[in-house]
């Protein structure tokens, strides 16, 4: 049945994308056959197409990408982005695509279903039982633990003198928290290796693991056993996200491909992001030792005495709002998913003046940028973008990097390793499904005199 409606929205879309032929945009110059595709080819097509918007003065602009047409937004004017926000983008191109068709079964996910009213009741469901700010705060236990388990690896490297390598710490952290949210500490007992033979990573492993169906079918033995007709909905536990599906799936009539579509979104929505976003907010607290010892400072006096990791609690009874502002900031300044939502690009987006330059102040009372949050409103600033399609994993988002960088700049002060300037650290991008630092990120913590 919602494959069906899955196949109906589609061919809506069709009939209202060529509807809309008759009052494109205007389009810079473009080439026979390939029309701007060649402007995508380079490292940093985010970049391209901006120099090419100002070229041409366009704040809202007609692409042709091969056969395929498209409309981008750019900064300059709020109305654009509105616009884009709120029609263009209700549906996703990639919907068409073969690989999103096997990947992601139809697809049946939300991240690439086309609008319609399987994406409908997909994403309610997704909103209300998996990723609901009630949710993610069930969840606050496990995200410290995880944080908790970092920490002691740092600790190990800091009583040796040796430097980390942060980027890489990031990045198995988000893949075990996103693990951890979807199947529960199952995963920690299997191992990449026994899960998918020679991958390294566990969310490949986790991932193909539930794509060839192993998770899914172990998950169902274990609530068919466990499940008591009276017991309350997952929604306020911290239930692995198998779990919460099983208890909805015959209310929203779920198939079990579909079910695994939905949580592919995990790893493939929330993984590298998170990993990106706190792996250039660290490399840009060294480039700025002044913030960085402003928020040190910070942190540091919100945590009880003698109390070692900051929980979310410090963090929620009296939110830090200076944590907030460098949070603010480093989505400003670095827009990890510049082109997956046309409406947004934060990579060129200027407040107040100076873009490049990493200036939390803007963010905190009475500075320029202050009355700007990430909830979507403000289109000057839209790092989750907006509207019907913006991210579903906001909250899940900022409480993890949040509590991840409270407790890095917590724990530990925070050295280049030895011969190497932290005014030379490089900051140059590297572009894919997500935006990231091209260079590791090597550093060496240490533990505070406090
Ligand atoms: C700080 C980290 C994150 C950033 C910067 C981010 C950013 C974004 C952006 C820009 C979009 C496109 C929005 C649009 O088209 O208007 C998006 C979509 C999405 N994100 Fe995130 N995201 C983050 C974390 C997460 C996490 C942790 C999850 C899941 C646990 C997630 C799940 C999703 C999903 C499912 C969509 C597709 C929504 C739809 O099409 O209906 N994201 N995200």
């Amino acid at each position: 049945r919602l494959f069906r409606s899955a196949k109906r929205a589609m061919e809506q879309q069709q009939d209202d994308d060529e509807n809309l032929h008759h009052r494109l945009p205007p389009s810079p110059p473009a080439l026979p056959v390939l029309g701007h595709l060649q402007h995508l080819v380079g490292s940093l097509p985010h970049v391209s197409l901006r120099r090419l918007a100002t070229k041409h003065g366009l704040d809202l602009m007609m692409l042709r990408l091969g056969a395929m047409p498209g409309a981008r937004a750019c900064r300059r004017r709020a109305r654009p982005r509105r616009c884009c926000a709120r029609t263009t983008t209700c549906s996703r191109p990639g919907a068409h695509s073969l690989a999103a068709e096997i990947i992601l079964y139809g697809p049946s996910d939300i991240g690439f279903a086309p609008h319609g009213e399987y994406w409908r009741q997909a994403r309610k469901l997704v909103t209300t039982h998996l990723l609901s700010s009630m949710k993610v705060q069930a969840f606050s236990l496990a995200r410290e633990e995880e944080v908790g388990m970092v920490m002691a690896r740092i600790r190990e490297a800091a009583a040796v003198g040796a430097e980390v390598d942060v980027g890489d710490l990031l990045r198995s952290f988000t893949n075990d928290l996103a693990c951890r949210a979807v199947m529960d500490k199952s995963f920690r007992s299997e191992g990449p290796e026994q899960a998918v033979p020679g991958a390294r990573r566990r969310d490949v492993a986790a991932a193909g693991r539930l794509q060839r169906g192993g998770a899914l079918p172990d998950h169902e033995h274990k609530y068919d056993e466990q499940h008591d007709d009276t017991s309350a909905s997952g929604d306020t536990r911290d239930d692995d996200f198998i779990h919460v599906l099983l208890s909805v799936r015959d209310e929203y009539g779920l198939t079990r491909d579909q079910m695994k579509a939905l949580l592919l979104d995990v790893f493939f929505g929330g993984i590298e992001s998170l990993a990106a976003v706190l792996d250039f907010t660290m490399a840009e607290l060294m480039r700025w030792p002044r913030i960085m010892k402003k928020l040190q400072a910070e942190v540091r006096t919100r945590v009880p005495e003698g109390q070692e990791f900051v929980t979310e609690a410090d963090l929620t009874d009296n939110t830090p709002c200076y944590l907030i502002a460098v949070i603010k900031e480093s989505l400003r300044l670095h827009a990890v998913t510049p082109l997956l939502a046309p409406h947004m690009s934060m990579a060129s987006c200027s407040i107040d003046g100076t873009p490049k330059e990493f200036v939390p102040e803007r963010f905190v009372d009475g500075g320029s940028a202050a009355h700007l949050n990430v909830s979507g409103n403000d289109f000057q600033f839209l790092p989750f973008g907006s509207g019907r399609r913006m991210c579903a994993g906001i909250n899940f988002g900022m409480a993890t990097v949040q509590l991840m960088l409270a407790n890095l700049v917590h724990c530990f002060d925070w050295e280049m390793p030895e011969g190497e300037d932290r005014r030379h650290l490089d900051m140059s991008e590297m572009f894919g499904l997500v935006v990231r630092r091209k260079e590791k990120l090597l550093l060496v913590p240490k533990l505070p005199r406090l």
